[in-house]
């Protein structure tokens, strides 16, 4: 339900204006303001989706209503009212951050495109915003440890260049977390982030997912195809597992890295792009490079800047936060109220032998949650890990 203002004072018109926005839409709130002085006290108490306001109202004209609107509500799109002789006026409203302007007296159709544009736009921007939000509560990194602040403080430094970087660490320690955040605080922010699972991903698949191909490149090229790196173009492109990339892909990366020159699978035109690479393991890769299985030249090319990931058992002292953490956002998930462990139930927790991977200990305090049991035991833990 879209909750719209009309500041207007010409009873006649707020009458119209009132009828065809009932008529658009039942559910529309509407509410009136018959001066700028009304119009900026219902700003001040009520939120809106949209305002329709008049230029020329007694008390506090339309310039003041739509600056306090700005002030109090910065998002909701004001759509400005003018009269003969006010369309200089409306000009300067826009670019006072008013969403569009209007003539008098309202023309049906006008008025209802741009009440529709300026309603579906104020929607986009909610959600964006609450997307937002959700992605960053997603990847937020909860620790205190003097580990996880140096690999903070890493990402500091290194993020806002556009160095290489290679993440390492054993699975589940929040690689992944890394790479988003040496992302989310560079200058390419607001272009793609782009991650790729070379293990998730057959051989003779790769080079086509990565670099694209031609019409006719296979079988089953039947249109041409931009890969992974054209995608993350002006970003970040994120090789997770690299480790596990064949031989042939490697010697194409390599390419890649060198020139920053592309070409699809299929084609021999060289294609620029501008991406930054940040690649995840959780090999051991001069071990792989002595078993012939990475190339030692790709190595160097990508582990410029390397950053490893501690993994939880070298980060103890954290596990109190992480437990904290997961029990709320569990909660959470499930609409139940949070709950808190005991001291001695995060003792236990703290004491025992995880593999490291943060993704147990979430199970773990999920099974807890399920079961409704937070007073636990060295025994229950044991139990619950394993399981
Ligand atoms: N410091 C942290 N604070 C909160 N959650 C974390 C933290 N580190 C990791 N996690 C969570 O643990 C899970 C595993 O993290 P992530 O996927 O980043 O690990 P990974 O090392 O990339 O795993 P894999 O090796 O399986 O690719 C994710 O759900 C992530 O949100």
């Amino acid at each position: 339900m879209a909750k719209i203002l009309i500041a207007e004072d010409e009873p006649s018109i707020r009458r119209v204006l009132i009828k065809i926005l009932s008529e658009e839409n039942e559910s529309y709130f509407i509410e009136e303001a018959e001066d700028g002085a009304v119009a900026i006290q219902k700003i001040k108490s009520m939120i809106f989706d949209l305002v329709l306001c008049d230029i020329k109202m007694p008390k506090n004209d339309g310039l003041e209503v739509l600056t306090q609107i700005k002030e109090h509500q910065p998002d909701v799109p004001v759509v400005m009212i003018s009269g003969h002789g006010d369309i200089n006026t409306a000009v300067e409203t826009m670019r006072m951050g008013a969403f569009d302007y209007i003539a008098k007296p309202p023309d049906l159709n006008r008025l209802l495109t741009t009440v529709r544009i300026a309603l579906d736009n104020n929607q986009l921007k909610t959600e964006n915003k609450n997307l937002k939000k959700k992605v960053s509560k997603k990847y937020e990194m909860i620790g205190d440890s003097e580990s996880i602040h140096s690999v903070k403080h890493i990402i500091d430094k290194v993020a806002p260049t556009d160095a290489r970087v290679l993440i390492t660490g054993e699975n589940g320690t929040g690689k992944e977390l890394v790479a988003h955040w040496l992302h989310e605080k560079s200058e390419r922010v607001k272009k793609p982030f782009i991650e790729i699972n070379c293990a998730a991903i057959p051989s003779e698949l790769i080079e086509s997912e990565l670099f694209g191909h031609v019409k006719g490149a296979f079988t089953s090229a039947n249109k041409d195809r931009a890969g992974k790196f054209e995608a993350a173009n002006g970003g970040t492109i994120f090789l997770d597992e690299i480790g596990d990339m064949s031989l042939p892909a490697q010697a194409k990366v390599l390419r890649a890295l060198q020139e920053n020159k592309i070409q699809r699978v299929g084609s021999d035109k060289d294609i620029k792009v501008d991406v930054r690479v940040i690649a995840a393991t959780n090999k051991d890769l001069k071990n792989e490079i002595s078993n012939k299985k990475f190339r030692e030249d790709l190595y160097h090319r990508l582990a410029v800047i390397l950053i490893q990931v501690p993994s939880l058992n070298e980060r103890r002292e954290d596990i109190p936060l992480l437990v904290d953490h997961f029990a709320k956002t569990i909660a959470k998930e499930n609409g139940d109220a949070p709950k808190t462990f005991s001291k001695s139930a995060l003792n236990e927790l703290k004491s025992y032998n995880w593999t490291g991977n943060i993704r147990e200990l979430r199970n773990v305090i999920e099974r807890l949650h399920i079961l409704g049991d937070y007073e636990i035991t060295k025994q229950d833990v044991e139990l619950f890990a394993s399981k």
